[in-house]
């Protein structure tokens, strides 16, 4: 479809903690984070939410494009720490930027959100009616952090990025191949905001949901990752017909750089093909794939053209890739 990303953006909370900060707060030291994770700092919001980080993405996308919020067709966040439930982050975005006509809505797919929002995205636009769309992955990871928990608390950070997609005669085809897929049955394996079923109709029992606070097992986690991205990326390039060197550049879910290595190197590809931002981010689940793109877009390290491999993997578990002509 004649689709073309026309604008990338990305905005971050200015509170930076750095590993040293966090060594003075919990068990933990920044020889360890760094050579661990490739994590040196993370942003954390103070007196901001998730609304906050989202209104601020589609305002410089729409400034960036010289449109209104009124142009707007539909507006997608990709987020799993909404600042409420309802309204939803898209909703507050349109009432933000006067997105009038729009029809809104969130998505949570965790950390591969920003990716199936992608594929959601296409989708909509098969109706001729819809010109104009913007996608955010967007996450306030830091109000669902046990600050006392040196296994989560240094891994995550908060943030925000996203696209405006416009439909372009004049552009190509921009989606080349996706591959998505889910394992619920190992859902447990991250988690975070669990809820309870307080009523007066549960006579006390409480729902088994998980905590509020993030829990994750990183070893079970690291093996999906590393067992299935590599083979999410081949079913993604098979449909598009498309080869490994085809790819200019491999832009994945930021959450471990060692991971990151453990793909490039089973995919027999250069490290050079997959920039990585990890070190200044944290992990910012649904918002790290399109931080990283605005980032390398804004660096002129991605042109017009070029074949692009997005890659999101998490909480679900979920995977998820989509290649695009950007
Ligand atoms: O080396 C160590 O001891 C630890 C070992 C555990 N680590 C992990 C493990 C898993 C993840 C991770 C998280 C998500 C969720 O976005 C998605 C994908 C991955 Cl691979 C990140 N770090 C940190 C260093």
């Amino acid at each position: 479809m004649l689709l073309k990303i026309t604008q990338t953006a990305h905005y971050v909370p200015s509170k930076v903690v750095t590993n040293d900060d966090l060594s003075k707060m919990m068990d933990t030291n920044d020889e360890w984070i760094r050579t661990r994770t490739g994590i040196r700092q993370r942003h954390v919001v103070t007196d901001e939410d998730t609304t906050d980080l989202v209104v601020n993405v589609a305002n410089e996308l729409i400034q960036k494009g010289g449109i209104s919020g009124a142009d707007i067709d539909f507006i997608i966040v990709a987020t799993a720490s909404a600042s409420e439930a309802v309204p939803t982050a898209a909703a507050e975005v349109q009432k933000a930027i006067g997105a009038s006509k729009a029809f809104v809505f969130d998505l949570n797919a965790a950390c591969s959100g920003f990716i199936y929002g992608m594929s959601v995205l296409r989708g909509l636009f098969t109706n001729p009616t819809y010109k104009k769309g913007i996608l955010i992955g967007a996450e306030v990871l830091s109000k669902y952090t046990d600050w006392s928990d040196r296994t989560t608390a240094v891994l995550f950070g908060d943030g925000a990025g996203g696209v405006l997609v416009e439909k372009d005669a004049a552009a190509g085809n921009m989606f080349l191949g996706e591959d998505l897929l889910s394992m619920g049955d190992l859902g447990d394996k991250i988690t975070m905001a669990g809820t309870t079923n307080e009523s007066p109709f549960n006579d006390g029992a409480t729902a088994d949901n998980p905590g509020k606070w993030v829990t994750m097992d990183g070893r079970a986690v690291y093996a999906f990752a590393t067992r299935n991205v590599p083979k999410s990326i081949e079913r993604a390039l098979a449909q598009a017909d498309l080869t490994l060197d085809q790819i200019d550049l491999f832009v994945l879910h930021q959450a471990n750089y060692r991971i990151v290595e453990s793909i490039a190197k089973r995919l027999g590809q250069p490290i050079e093909k997959f920039p990585m931002n990890i070190a200044n981010y944290g992990n910012t689940s649904a918002a790290s794939v399109p931080i990283l793109l605005d980032e390398l877009n804004a660096a002129g390290k991605i042109k017009r053209g070029d074949t692009i491999a997005l890659s999101g993997f998490g909480g679900g578990l979920t995977l998820g890739t989509e290649i695009i002509k950007f």
